[in-house]
């Protein structure tokens, strides 16, 4: 369906689930869900019996589409908070690597390559539809440091509808080999301003893609470039992604480049980069201070586990961040992480609060309500969008998936295709039984259509209204 093709008023029948708050999840087994052509909730009915029964209470919605769920449920898009478009090619390859002996083996050379638009084009379209697949409705994306790739990773976004944060990546230090670096302060501020512009120019109300000003992280940029991006963001009232703190190396390498600065927030916080738009990516080794001073500002955080365990950065104390009361969310960082999947990232933030516990607390662990809280809502107050996506709430948008469960019959078979899926449901666990199986052995083929502001924007053969 293009982007501009209306929609019809909707009814979503069947069960559905969301979080309630970030221990608690609501599970609606009679649910029904009105989204008008405009994409927003205008109703939420639970203990519905027929549908003829809502129609009725809504006469208005009489000739409404409507569209069930079998075998499974609806759920809220998942929000990605922080990931590398440009690094999808190289998803699985880091080796033994780190941090910044991976940047410069793999990640430099591959992004360094998206000056070529038809490559990128080849790239973005792939992980935009990847994304899409899994479930992800918004994305804040890192893109390279070329305008006009940065600017195409943007145009796939608004054609297939996932909403998204582009960003043109910044760096202008010789920590980035000399072919894949900005020239100078003015040419980084000058092209990231032309791309906030274009962005803005395609969609001026920001409702499927915004610009977010990228500073690869503190190594790769001069204290002259950081303070031109804190300056470019308070004029244009962009957001603001960055890394900081993922591992120890790296922390020593800013305390040397920046010996004035108290700290690597206290970096990003000095070039005014430290707000309530900004997401800082990891956070892994953030000393209390510095926690607080993120909190302070407003700043969120994106928990990236998967790329922490690939990249051995380390295990961030999700639990004292969220205690803190800093916003949370998940993210891939692709190619870091070996996922763009934040059901997979699910799993990955539950299995590493367990090894925080196991160092720590048993107050440290995640559970599979809050895995999927960071997931949705979470990730939604981390770029912005907390009042209109990452639950079903009236007045919230139809950022949505459907989930379908594979069953099986009497004698063990799967029931249907391989298609399925992996989940295998015997027909005796409950709906939350049901969650838990697809969040700990779950992948795409559960995902079987996917909407963004009620527009279907994905969907596999096993999708049946
Ligand atoms: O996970 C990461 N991915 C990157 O591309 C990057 N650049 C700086 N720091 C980084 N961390
Ligand atoms: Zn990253």
């Amino acid at each position: 369906m293009a982007a501009s093709t209306p929609i019809p008023p909707t009814i979503y029948l069947g069960t559905f689930v969301h979080s309630k708050s970030l221990s608690e999840l609501e599970i609606c087994d009679q649910g029904a869900i009105g989204v008008d052509s405009a994409g927003v909730i205008k109703f939420v009915e639970r203990d519905v019996v027929r549908v003829e029964d809502v129609k009725a209470k809504h006469w208005e919605w009489k000739d409404a589409e409507v569209v069930r769920v079998e075998d499974g449920f609806f759920f809220p898009g998942f929000i990605d908070t922080h990931t590398h478009a440009s690094q999808h090619a190289n998803t699985g390859l880091f080796g033994k690597t780190t941090l910044l002996s991976w940047l410069s083996t793999y990640t430099f050379p591959m992004e360094a390559s998206l000056e070529s638009l038809t490559k990128a084009l080849t790239i973005y379209t792939n992980f935009v539809s990847r994304t899409l697949s899994h479930g992800t409705t918004t994305c804040a994306y890192y893109g390279t440091i070329h305008r006009f790739s940065t600017n195409l990773l943007a145009d796939i976004c608004l054609e297939r509808g996932q909403r998204a944060l582009v960003g043109r990546v910044c760096m202008d230090t010789d920590l980035s080999p000399e072919y894949y670096r900005d020239t100078s302060v003015e040419s980084a501020i000058e092209e990231s301003a032309a791309s906030i512009d274009y962005i803005r120019s395609i969609d001026p109300e920001g409702a499927i893609v915004r610009p977010i000003i990228t500073p690869r992280f503190a190594p790769s940029c001069s204290a002259s470039c950081l303070a031109a991006l804190g300056a470019l963001a308070q004029e244009t009232a962009a957001h603001i992604q960055t890394h900081i703190s993922e591992n120890k190396p790296e922390i020593e390498l800013v305390a040397s480049l920046f010996p004035a600065s108290t700290s690597y927030a206290d970096v990003y916080d000095t070039a005014g980069l430290l707000t309530p738009r900004t997401i800082l990516a990891h956070a892994v080794h953030l000393t209390p201070a510095e926690v607080q001073l993120v909190a302070a500002r407003g700043a969120k955080i994106s928990h990236c586990p998967a790329s922490n365990t690939a990249l051995t950065s380390g295990c961030a104390p999700v639990r004292d961040l969220l205690n803190a009361g800093i916003a949370v969310g998940l993210g891939t960082d692709v190619s870091g992480g070996f996922s763009p999947s934040i059901l997979e990232e699910c799993r990955q933030a539950i299995w590493v609060s367990r090894f925080v516990a196991m160092a720590s607390s048993d107050a440290a662990k995640l559970s599979t309500e809050e895995a999927l809280y960071l997931a949705t809502r979470g990730g939604a107050a981390v770029v912005g969008l907390e009042s209109k996506v990452g639950g079903f709430d009236v007045g919230m948008e139809f950022d949505a998936q459907m989930v379908r469960l594979g069953s099986v019959s009497e004698g063990g078979d799967q029931k249907g295709e391989f298609e399925a899926g992996p989940v295998d449901v015997f027909g005796f666990e409950t709906t939350d039984e049901k969650v838990q199986k697809w969040v700990y052995s779950g992948d795409d083929r559960n995902t079987v259509a996917v909407w963004v502001r009620g527009r279907l924007v994905h969907r596999t053969g096993r999708y049946v209204k």
